[in-house]
């Protein structure tokens, strides 16, 4: 069995991950923490009845009394760095899909890794199909280079654009380099209208109750457009890519980032 936490336990996503882990027969749930935590039993959380761990409110105690070898992340993007350096100092393996970390706090990863020799997986999103959909869209993008992508979310969200919006432009970026779009006389009548930009690359978000997580990306050429898109219609559908990193970053070499370089 491997001895697994859950960071941010109390949220959407950590109760999810702490349900999937219980259910799992090569994982063991160990330890939890939430920043404001009463020490309620995971298994109450969880609708399992008790199962004899609590949710701490100190990643660093609940690390030394529970000797996880994985921390699963979903917290916040201010939390976030701070859980993983702490994680990887006390030889934890990090699972991260917690969103809003750049590209410099990639590289800071990777060397701690290597400093600590500590292995670690970060994904901007766990779900299978939005992993499809960013890989199609590279394949898409040395066809159709034009591109917009509009990313639909719960109202809860803290961060825009999307860290899947925001990679997926990125991916597309890398094959298809900066491109202006749009008229270049175009004039914003009101200020943020035509969304945030990445390499010429405009992401719209949008925030609705009801939403969970949801991304379209539209390319246009002469006289079509293609559009794909990706549903999550609930929050199971990252739980096969979270529970495969954490049985697979024990093993890996160092730091993978994306779901798609351990699906095999
Ligand atoms: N990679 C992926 O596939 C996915 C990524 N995400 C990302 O995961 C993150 C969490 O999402 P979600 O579950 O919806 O958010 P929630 O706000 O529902 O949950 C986050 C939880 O973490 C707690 N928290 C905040 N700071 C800390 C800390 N320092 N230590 C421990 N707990 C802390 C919050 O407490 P409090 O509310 O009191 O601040 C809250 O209970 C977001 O960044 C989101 O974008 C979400 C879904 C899929
Ligand atoms: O906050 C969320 O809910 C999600 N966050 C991730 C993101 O920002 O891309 C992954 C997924 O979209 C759900």
């Amino acid at each position: 069995m491997i001895r697994v936490m859950v960071c941010g336990a109390y949220g959407k996503m950590g109760r999810e991950v702490l349900r999937a882990v219980h259910k799992d027969e090569m994982l063991s749930v160990v330890g939890a923490v939430d920043v404001n935590s009463d020490f309620a039993d995971v298994g109450d959380l969880i609708g399992v009845g008790k199962i004899g761990v609590v949710v701490g409110n100190d990643l660093a105690t609940v690390i030394s009394e529970t000797k996880p070898q994985v921390m699963v992340d979903f917290t916040a993007p201010e939390a976030v760095m701070v859980n993983i350096r702490t994680a990887i100092a006390s030889g934890v393996c990090p699972v991260v899909g917690t969103t809003g970390i750049s590209t410099a706090d990639i590289e800071e990863v990777r060397e701690l890794c290597k400093k600590h020799r500590g292995n670690a997986i970060v994904a901007p999103n766990f779900s299978l199909g939005a992993v499809l959909m960013m890989q199609l869209s590279v394949n898409i993008a040395k066809y159709f280079p034009y591109v917009e992508i509009t990313e639909l979310h719960h109202d809860q969200k803290l961060d825009a654009p999307s860290g899947t919006a925001i990679r997926t432009a990125e991916l597309i970026a890398a094959q298809r380099g900066v491109l202006k779009q749009g008229n270049p006389k175009e004039v914003e009548k009101l200020p943020g209208a035509r969304g945030a930009e990445y390499a010429g690359i405009r992401l719209h978000s949008v925030r609705l109750p009801g939403l969970v997580a949801h991304q379209e990306v539209m390319f246009g050429g002469l006289g079509q457009t293609l559009t794909i898109r990706h549903d999550s219609i609930s929050r199971e559908s990252f739980m096969p890519g979270v529970l495969l990193a954490c049985k697979k970053v024990l093993t890996v070499d160092g730091l993978v980032y994306g779901l798609e370089n351990i699906m095999s």
